[in-house]
């Protein structure tokens, strides 16, 4: 795989050396009008972290997350900056660089995504076996077949799928067993990335707590970073380590998870957080949207005070 040679990079601001650095990054949708979907995004993830994207519908959280990915087809064109991804290993790829084969494997390999809707993205005609072995097949041909089978039925119980459900075909399965599939895919070749669009959006409360856990459980376990995207920012609280506020293209706050509840800087954060009552009210609503202890030490913001920050 090309690695160019760039220079080391510097500690990320989440605390830990950053896993992936994205610079001046900037997606336009050519088109009668252009638009300027994401405007010049610096961003950086930390190995280990969940970085929380939030945002409303629209402005421009997926072609951020897409374009990272170099998975944007025409008429989107990165217009400027780029994505460079640390390896473990120490080196640095910069993802505009890599082409065709080089790519395709990265994006397995390294870099994970699971999409919005993704569970329905399984192939309803084909066993959850052969969809995982097919991740193997590709890109670790040097198993035998009893190793594939194997890591198949490990990958399903570790997203806390009973391993017979191998034989299943997607239809069989609930909604949330078919998203834990698709996570248990995105996991398949040990990423130290992935990218997670509105993961949980289509399932009810209880389903997507279960996989929140078990998505906080897998990095702490594995040692993932994840940039978890959703429009729902108490959910983001719950799971991220920090937070990015998106908004009309462009991040216009980044913190703390707790920071950004407790003291949100930009007016348009203090919106947000207003928007979601059970964030806003009594301290035992908070407790019963189950939101991490962290959190619970702070004030809420105050619903009042929308106008009061530096946007
Ligand atoms: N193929 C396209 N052609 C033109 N404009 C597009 C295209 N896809 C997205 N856009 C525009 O780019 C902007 C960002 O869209 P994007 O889907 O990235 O936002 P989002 O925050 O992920 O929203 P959602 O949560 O609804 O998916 C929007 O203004 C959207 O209308």
């Amino acid at each position: 795989m090309t690695a160019p040679a760039l220079s080391s990079p510097p500690m990320g601001n989440s605390g830990t050396a950053p896993v992936l650095t994205i610079e001046d990054f900037s997606v336009d949708y050519l088109g009668e009008t252009t638009v300027h979907a994401v405007k010049h995004v610096d961003l950086t993830l930390g190995r280990g972290e969940i970085l929380g994207l939030a945002g409303e519908s629209g402005c421009g959280k997926s072609t951020l997350a897409y374009g990272i990915n170099r998975l944007l087809k025409p008429p989107a064109v990165i217009s400027s900056g780029r994505a460079v991804f640390h390896s473990r290993e120490g080196y640095d790829i910069d993802l505009g660089q890599l082409r065709g084969e080089d790519l395709r494997a990265f994006r397995w390999d390294r870099i994970s995504m699971v999409f919005q809707g993704a569970m329905n993205s399984l192939n309803p005609v084909i066993s959850v076996r052969a969809q995982l072995e097919d991740i193997f097949t590709t890109h670790r041909p040097e198993l035998s077949r009893r190793e594939r089978r194997r890591r198949c039925g490990d990958l399903l119980e570790r997203v806390g799928v009973d391993r017979d459900r191998l034989r299943a075909y997607p239809h069989e399965l609930s909604g949330g067993m078919r998203q834990r599939v698709m996570i248990a895919m995105a996991m398949a070749l040990d990423p130290q990335v992935m990218i997670m669009d509105e993961p949980t959006t289509a399932l009810d409360v209880v389903v997507q707590r279960e996989i929140l856990r078990e998505i906080t459980r897998l990095r702490d376990e594995l040692g993932f970073a994840v940039i978890f995207i959703t429009h729902d920012l108490p959910l983001l609280l719950e799971i991220s380590d920090r937070i990015a506020v998106m908004r009309a293209g462009e991040i216009v706050e980044l913190g703390a998870a707790r920071q950004v509840y407790g003291e949100p800087q930009h007016s348009y954060t203090k919106q947000l957080l207003a928007s979601f009552p059970s964030l806003t009210g009594a301290r035992g609503d908070f407790i019963r949207a189950g939101l991490d202890e962290r959190l619970l030490d702070l004030d809420p913001v105050r619903v009042t005070d929308v106008d009061g920050g530096n946007g």
